[in-house]
Formats: C-alpha cells, structure tokens, sequence
C-alpha cells in the first residue's frame, strides 16, 4: 500500500495476541471524508447493507460524524485501506430508575454500535477484540455503563451485557375499539412535520423521565425520524404528524404514522405508527383515539412499546389489541458495581451481600448494598469475600446485574433460572423489593 492510500486516522497499536496477526487497530478520524468513506463502506458491508454510492447514502450516516470510529485494518489484503472490523461509539445518558414515585435519572454510559466485521474475516476474535477494548477504555474513562441494542441477541451476554428492557408490537382493530372513558380535554392537531422538530425533544424528555430504560436522542436521531434528512424525503412523503395540545395549549405528546395497504388484507388500510410519545395519560388516550378513528383505516400497529402497554386496558373488549413479537431490546454492561447500584434509586430499605463474577474481570468483586428508606445506595467494597457472607448473599454474573440494573428483570426468576445463586431462600425476593418495579424499564428505539 502506498502511503497516499493509507488510511488516515492513527492505527495505535498491533492487535494483541498470535491468533491476530497483521490486524491494526485504530481510529479513523470522521471529519475527514474520505477515511469516513471507507469506514462506512466497511460497515454496510459487514452488514450486509446497500453500497455507498452517493451523497446522500453518506448523509444517512451523518451521526458517525459526532462519534469515536474504531477500525481494524488488515494490511495483508489487497485494499487494505478499507477496515475489516468497526465500531462506533459515544457517550448517552440512559434513565435509571429513581427512587419510588420519583423521575428516572439519566446517567453517563459508553453506547457501542456498528460492530462489524468482513465476511472474509469472521470468527477469529475480532469482534471480542474491539468490543473488550471498548469496555476497558470506557470503565478508564471513568463511565461504569455501556449499552447497545444488538442485531442477535446470542452474541453479548458473553461480553457482560445483560438485557436490560423489553419491548412489544401491537395491533389495534379499529372496528373493536370501544372506549372505556370520555375523550380527552386537550385538542390533537395535525401539523408539518418541520414543527414538531422543535417540539419532540422536550416531549421526548419529559415522557422518558417516568420511565427507566430510555437513552439520550442525538440530533440526527429526530430529522430521520421526521423524513427531514435528503435520504429521507422521498419515503417520508406519506408521513403524516399530529400534535397533543393539553387544556392550556401545552403541547404534551405526538404522533407519526404513516397509512397504507393492510399486510393481511389488501382491501383494508393500516395506520403504522412510527413513534408515539405521550407525556401525560390525556395524550395517550387522545393520539390513539385519533388513530384508531381515521376513516379507511382497519388496524392501528405500533412497534417496540411497553410490555404492558395500557392501549389493552382502554378499549372494552381487550381482544380488539393484539400483542406480539416481545423480545429484549437494551443492553447494559456494568462496569462499575458500586458506581452502577448508587446511581439509581431504591425502593426498599434493606442490606445485601452481592458476589459479582466478571468474565472479563472488569467489575468482579464481592460488594455489600445497604439501601435506604429515602432511596439511596451505599455500597462497600469487601476485600474479604465470605467473611462477612453470613447473612443474605447473591452470587451473581455481571449479566445478570446488567439485567436486573433497571427493573427489567427479577432476581427470582434469575434465581429459579440457576443464573443467580443465594445462600438464604429469601435474598432474590428481597432483593426485588429493594429494586422494586413500578413500571418495567423501555427503550424505544434502536441504535
Ligand atoms: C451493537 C451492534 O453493533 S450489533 C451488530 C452486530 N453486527 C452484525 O450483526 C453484523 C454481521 N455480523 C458480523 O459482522 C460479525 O459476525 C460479528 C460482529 C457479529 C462477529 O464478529 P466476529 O469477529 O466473527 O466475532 P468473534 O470471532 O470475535 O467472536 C466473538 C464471540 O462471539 C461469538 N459469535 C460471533 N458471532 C456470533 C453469532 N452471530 N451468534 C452467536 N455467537 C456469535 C463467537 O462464537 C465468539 O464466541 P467466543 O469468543 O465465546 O468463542
């Protein structure tokens, strides 16, 4: 390769270990276009994805601009310029639960995305590689989360991650829905799609704050999501966007959705909701009021909602919704035990032993939680694990931590699942009480 042709960014270091020989690992830099190219040529490739061909394709990726690109190169290949493996990352917040009855806390974490690796290059550690850097760097830096949503679901928790939200799609048969209560007072107005642009952050902000699970929006986030981006325009042409507008003429939720062909009968429409956000239960009654009363349409579907979405609860016949497709959705690695377990609030006030493995021996230790009646966390380090084990402990993965981190596990089905071990019959229970669980945690879009 001739200089010219070297990427730029700076390769730091050779890759560690014999099985990876002639690997660089480095980062490309993303104001420079060119090495951003050939970053995100790897990347569509790795996932199989559409070439970049155009400025356009490359505004599709206009986030990777804002983000740490990781690469590895492999000098042995005839266009060695172009990286085997990539990963991004960047620093989010993500809502922890509060402490009972309280706001959820956005807290600092490491989102790792866009992991891929060459076809030609599978399965010899290079994924593990920039992933275990990744969390190492990031625990460095002083952050004790990361997170990411993943494309299959077997390959993180040997990494740490445990999941951590779930999500649901539902399906509404409009000609079933019976309202169990009067319409709400506030007024839902449609309204370009270029005016909620400024709205929907702060929506956003104050519906994910009564919830744990949530991560930080980035700009771009919300022109894609709004068909505002020139790879956009043309699908967002059916687009359509509505307003909540509470008694006061306080813009409290919104909706997007789009209305088409019905997949199941092509004599009958569907309105697919792209997002619905609702900070208060007045807008949520009243956006899916006004989607499930558009003529034509025959069915209301919405993707990656609450596990116990309340649309079931609102209409008279719950068979009229139709759940389906519930799966995991976020990811968390803790990389700080005692970092991780004071920064969310509790709901009970009690005292735990937990024995924490670490595969990779980022966080691993033995740890006494100690929480209060106003919600918060002490948790002591202790250097003689057993010793002071008498009474209630756990012996858990840091997987299972990163499960039970946000409420959307309970230890008593980890217990009963032999994935976290007590030495007492009642710690998993009592520590679900210290969790508590008012509402499961969610994320709502992947990343
Ligand atoms: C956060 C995100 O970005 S999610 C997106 C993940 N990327 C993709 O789905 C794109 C398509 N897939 C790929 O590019 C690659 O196959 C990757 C990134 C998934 C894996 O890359 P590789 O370099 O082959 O992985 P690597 O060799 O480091 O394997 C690491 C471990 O994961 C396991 N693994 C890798 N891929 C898979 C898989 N698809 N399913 C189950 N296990 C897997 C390996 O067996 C290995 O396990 P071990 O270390 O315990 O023996």
């Amino acid at each position: 390769m001739r200089d010219a042709d070297r990427p730029s960014g700076s390769p730091d270091q050779t890759a560690d270990g014999s099985s990876l020989p002639a690997l660089r690992f480095g980062d490309v830099d993303p104001t420079d276009s060119e090495a951003l190219t050939r970053w995100l040529r790897a990347r569509v490739r790795g996932f199989h994805e559409a070439e970049i061909e155009t400025d356009a394709d490359l505004e599709r990726f206009a986030s990777s601009r804002d983000r740490t690109l990781r690469a590895v190169f492999d000098d042995s290949e005839e266009h060695s310029e172009i990286p085997v493996g990539t990963l991004s990352a960047w620093e989010t917040a993500v809502r922890l639960p509060g402490a009972l009855g309280s706001a959820s806390r956005p807290v600092a974490a490491r989102a790792i995305s866009a992991v891929s690796v060459a076809p030609t290059h599978r399965r010899r550690g290079i994924a593990r590689s920039l992933i275990t850097r990744e969390l190492r760097d990031a625990r460095d830096q002083g952050l004790y989360l990361a997170v990411l949503t993943a494309t299959e679901s077997a390959i993180y928790g040997r990494f740490g991650f445990g999941p951590a939200t779930r999500g649901a799609d539902y399906a509404l048969d409009t000609r079933r829905a019976r309202w169990m209560a009067g319409a709400p007072a506030g007024r839902v107005r449609l309204v370009p799609r270029e005016e909620l642009r400024s709205v929907a952050p702060e929506i956003d902000a104050e519906a994910h704050a009564q919830v744990a699970g949530e991560i930080l929006r980035w700009p771009n986030f919300y022109d894609r999501m709004l068909g505002l981006t020139p790879d956009r325009r043309g699908a967002a042409a059916s687009l359509r966007a509505v307003r909540y507008d509470d008694e006061s003429g306080r813009p409290r939720g919104y909706a997007l959705y789009r209305v088409g062909a019905s997949a199941t009968d092509p004599r009958e429409k569907d309105a697919s909701v792209i997002e619905l956000v609702a900070a208060t239960p007045d807008a949520y009654a009243a956006l899916w009021r006004f989607l499930a009363d558009l003529d034509l349409v025959a069915r209301v579907q919405v993707r990656l909602r609450d596990v116990d979405e309340p649309i079931a609860w609102m209409v008279e016949d719950p068979a009229a919704v139709t759940k389906s497709n519930e799966r995991e959705l976020l990811w968390a690695r803790v990389l700080d035990v005692p970092e991780a377990l004071t920064a969310r609030g509790w709901a009970a006030a009690d005292a735990l032993t937990l024995h924490v493995h670490d595969p990779l021996g980022i966080a691993e230790g033995s740890f006494r939680l100690s929480t209060d009646a106003e919600g918060r966390a002490e948790v002591a380090r202790l250097d003689r694990p057993g010793g002071e084990a008498a009474d209630a402990g756990l012996r858990l993965g840091i997987a299972e931590l990163g499960a039970l981190l946000l409420g959307g596990a309970r230890a008593e089905t980890l217990a009963r699942a032999r994935r976290v071990l007590f030495d007492h019959r009642e710690a998993p229970a009592r520590l679900d009480r210290m969790i508590g669980g008012e509402r499961p945690p969610r994320l709502s879009s992947v990343f």
